[in-house]
C-alpha cells in the first residue's frame, strides 16, 4: 500500500524536510487509508517548518494556499502538498473567516482535526502518533469527535455531512457523543456551499452502505436542513457504488420536484441529461419500451432505469431479451444515419422551409425505427411526399 508513487513522494518531502532540521510527518486520509488497507488518493505531509522554510528546502514548490501554510513541492516521484502545524484551518467556510495559526507543535495540529481516524499522523519509519485514540477507533468501526464535537462542528459543519459520508463509505458508526452534537448543530449545515455539501453526498452515494449513511442523515437531523428527501428505507438495497446513480436514484424519490432539488445543489448539465434521461426511461418502461426508447436513450440509461424498477417494485414492462441485443437489431441507431435530410426535402417538395420540416423529419425518423419505412431514399421520398409534400 504504502509503496505506490504518492507514498513515496511523501516520504521523500519527509526526508529532506527532516535532513533540513524540521520534523515531518504523513496525516489526515492517507494514514487513515493506510490502517484500513485502502488505497490513498492524496498523501499530505504536515511539518513544523513554516511555508517560507519549506520553500527554501526544495528547488521546485508551489504556492497553492500559502495563507493556509500549504506549500506544493514537485518531487520526481509527483507531487505533495505541504502544510505547516496550524490550530484552525480554510475548513471554516468563508462566511466565517478566521486567521490560520500556525503552530509548532504537531500535537495541536492533529488537536483541531475532525474525527480521532483522521487525526493520527505516521512518520517516515512507519511509526504512529496517535493522541486520540483513533487507531482503536478505525479498529472498532467508529467515528469520533476530537476532543470536543460541538466545538469542531461549529469550526466546519460539512464535518457533520463528512460523518455521515464516512459511515457510508466505511459502514461505521458514530460515537453518541459526536451524534448528539450532531443533532444540536443540525441546522449549521444549512450555511455550507452547496457545492461542498454536493461533493459529500457524491462520496456518499459510492460508498459501500448508502443505507447506513442516510440512516444517520435522518437519525443526526441534517436531513431536515438538506433539500430534497432522504427517506432511508428506499435505500436498504441501493449498492451500486456510482455516484451518478446515486444522484438519479435520489431523484426518483423527489417525485416532480426532483429539477429544482438537483440543481439547488449545482449538478453539472451532463449530470442533469443523465438523470433526466433514466427518469424519462423509466416512465416509459411503464407501457414497455418500444423501438423509439431504445434508439433515444443509451444502453446504460436503459439498465439503469430496470434496475431502479426493481428496486422500488415498480409495475413495469420489462424488456424480454437483453437491451443490447434489442439496440444492435434496431434499423438505425443515430439521426445521422437517416439517409434523408432537410436539404433533401427542401428540394424534393419546393416548398418554404418552416416547422414542417423538423415535423417531417421526426415522423420519417420515427417509421425508420420502427420498421415501418425502410431507410431508402426513394422510399423514404415517397413516403414523406405522400404526408407532406401535398399539404400547405
Ligand atoms: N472539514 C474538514 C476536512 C478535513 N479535515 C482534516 O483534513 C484531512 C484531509 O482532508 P480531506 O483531504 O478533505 O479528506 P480526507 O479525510 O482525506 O478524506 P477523503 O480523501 O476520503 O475525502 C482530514 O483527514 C482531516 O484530518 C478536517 O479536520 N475537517
Amino acid at each position: 500500500m504504502q509503496n505506490n508513487k504518492e507514498w513515496q513522494a511523501a516520504y521523500s518531502v519527509i526526508e529532506q524536510l527532516e535532513n533540513a532540521g524540521f520534523e515531518a510527518v504523513v496525516v489526515g486520509g492517507a494514514v487513515r487509508d493506510a490502517i484500513l488497507g485502502r488505497p490513498a488518493h492524496d498523501v499530505d505531509v504536515a511539518t513544523n517548518a513554516m511555508p517560507e522554510e519549506v520553500k527554501s528546502v526544495f528547488n521546485h514548490t508551489v504556492d497553492v494556499g500559502i495563507q493556509h501554510g500549504t506549500v506544493l513541492v514537485i518531487v520526481p516521484a509527483g507531487p505533495v502538498e505541504v502544510t505547516t502545524y496550524r490550530t484552525d484551518g480554510d475548513y471554516i467556510d468563508h462566511r466565517r473567516p478566521e486567521e490560520v495559526q500556525f503552530v509548532r507543535s504537531l500535537k495541536e495540529d492533529l488537536q483541531r482535526r475532525d474525527f480521532t481516524m483522521n487525526a493520527i499522523a505516521m512518520r517516515r519509519d512507519g511509526t504512529f502518533i496517535d493522541y486520540y485514540g483513533g487507531r482503536q477507533d478505525i479498529e472498532a468501526g467508529v467515528i469520533r469527535a476530537v476532543g470536543n464535537a460541538q466545538r469542531r462542528f461549529t469550526e466546519d459543519a460539512l464535518r457533520m455531512l463528512r460523518a455521515v459520508r464516512f459511515s457510508a463509505q466505511l459502514g461505521f458508526v458514530i460515537e453518541s457523543e459526536t451524534l448528539a452534537a450532531m443533532q444540536i448543530k443540525a441546522a449549521d449545515i444549512s450555511w455550507i456551499a452547496k457545492e461542498r455539501i454536493k461533493a459529500e453526498l457524491d462520496k456518499l452515494w459510492i460508498g459501500k452502505d448508502v443505507f447506513n449513511g442516510i440512516q444517520k442523515l435522518e437519525e443526526s437531523g441534517l436531513a431536515a436542513y438538506l433539500n430534497g428527501h432522504f427517506q432511508a428505507n428506499h435505500w436498504r438495497e441501493f449498492n451500486v457504488q456510482d455516484k451518478l446513480l446515486g444522484w438519479a436514484y435520489f431523484a426518483l424519490l423527489q417525485g416532480e420536484q426532483w429539477r429544482e432539488v438537483l440543481g439547488s445543489y449545482r449538478l453539472s448539465n451532463k449530470e442533469m441529461a443523465f438523470v433526466k434521461a433514466v427518469l424519462a426511461a423509466l416512465e416509459a418502461l411503464k407501457n414497455g419500451w418500444t423501438n423509439m426508447d431504445y434508439f433515444l436513450y443509451a444502453q446504460q440509461e436503459l439498465e439503469v432505469a430496470c434496475y431502479f424498477a426493481e428496486l422500488r417494485q415498480l409495475d413495469v414492462q420489462m424488456p424480454q431479451q437483453s437491451i443490447q441485443e434489442i439496440q444492435t437489431k434496431l434499423p438505425i441507431r443515430h439521426k445521422q444515419a437517416l439517409l434523408v435530410n432537410g436539404t433533401d426535402l427542401l428540394k424534393w417538395s419546393g416548398k418554404k422551409g418552416g416547422p414542417w420540416v423538423k415535423e417531417a423529419l421526426q415522423a420519417m425518423l420515427e417509421a425508420v425505427v420502427n420498421g415501418e419505412l425502410q431507410n431508402d431514399r426513394q422510399a423514404i421520398k415517397n413516403w414523406i411526399a405522400h404526408d407532406y409534400f401535398n399539404k400547405e
